[in-house]
C-alpha cells in the first residue's frame, strides 16, 4: 500500500476523467466470472465500470499507463514474474454497493498476476464504508486489515492468493482497478 506513489495531480485528473465518462454514460454494470461465462450479479458485485484502452489519448490516462509500464518493469526485475500488460477500468460503486469476498485470478486462467487498485475519493470520511477488506490467504474467514479508499491510495497484491472484499459504501466510491497480466496483450 502507498499513499503517495502517484502524483496527487494525476490522481485528481483521473478522478475528473472517470467522472466525465460516468456523466457521458460510458460506464456499464460490472459482471462476474471469466470472459466465456460472464454474468451480472449485483448481490456479489455492485459496481459499474468503464474499461481503459491502451491507445487512449487522454493525458492523465496516458500518464497513468506510462507509470504502469515503469512499475511493471520494476516488479519484473524484483520478482521475475513476467508481467506483460495492465488491463484496467474505472469503477464506481453507488451507495449501498460492495463486492463480496473473492480472489481475482480466474480458475480457468492464471494470466492475472498482480491486482492494482487506486482510490479516487477526495471526500472520503470515516463512516462512509467502502473499505477494502483483506483476508488471510490460508484462512479466508480471518480478516487481516481494512483499507479506507482514500484519494491517491494505491494497493498492489497477488491476484492468485489474496481473498478480499469491498464493504458496502454509503456514498459513491470511485477507483481505478487493474490487473498486471502475463499473457499476450489484448
Ligand atoms: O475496489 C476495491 O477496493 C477492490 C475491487 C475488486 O476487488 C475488484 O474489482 O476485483
Ligand atoms: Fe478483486
Amino acid at each position: 500500500m502507498s499513499d503517495d506513489i502517484l502524483p496527487a495531480a494525476l490522481a485528481q485528473g483521473l478522478r475528473q476523467e472517470a467522472q466525465r465518462r460516468w456523466e457521458s454514460g460510458l460506464f456499464r454494470t460490472a459482471t462476474v466470472g471469466p470472459t466465456l461465462a460472464k454474468r451480472q450479479d449485483t448481490d456479489i458485485r455492485g459496481d459499474s465500470i468503464c474499461w481503459l484502452q491502451a491507445h487512449d489519448v487522454q493525458a492523465d490516462i496516458t500518464a497513468f499507463h506510462d507509470w504502469a509500464v515503469r512499475t511493471q518493469g520494476l516488479l519484473n526485475r524484483e520478482f521475475f514474474i513476467g508481467l506483460r500488460w495492465l488491463e484496467c477500468h474505472f469503477a464506481r460503486y453507488g451507495s449501498g454497493a460492495g463486492y463480496t469476498r473473492h480472489v481475482d485470478q480466474h480458475v480457468a486462467s492464471s494470466a492475472r498476476k498482480i491486482s492494482l487498485v487506486l482510490y479516487l475519493n477526495p471526500d472520503w470520511q470515516q463512516g462512509d464504508g467502502g473499505e477494502l477488506c483483506i483476508y488471510h490467504p490460508e484462512s479466508p474467514d480471518t480478516e487481516q486489515v481494512r483499507i479506507a479508499p482514500r484519494m491517491g491510495r494505491l494497493m498492489l497484491f497477488r491476484s492468485d492468493l489474496i481473498p478480499h472484499a469491498v464493504l458496502p459504501c454509503s456514498s459513491a466510491r470511485w477507483s481505478l482497478t487493474g490487473w498486471f497480466r502475463s499473457d499476450e496483450p489484448a
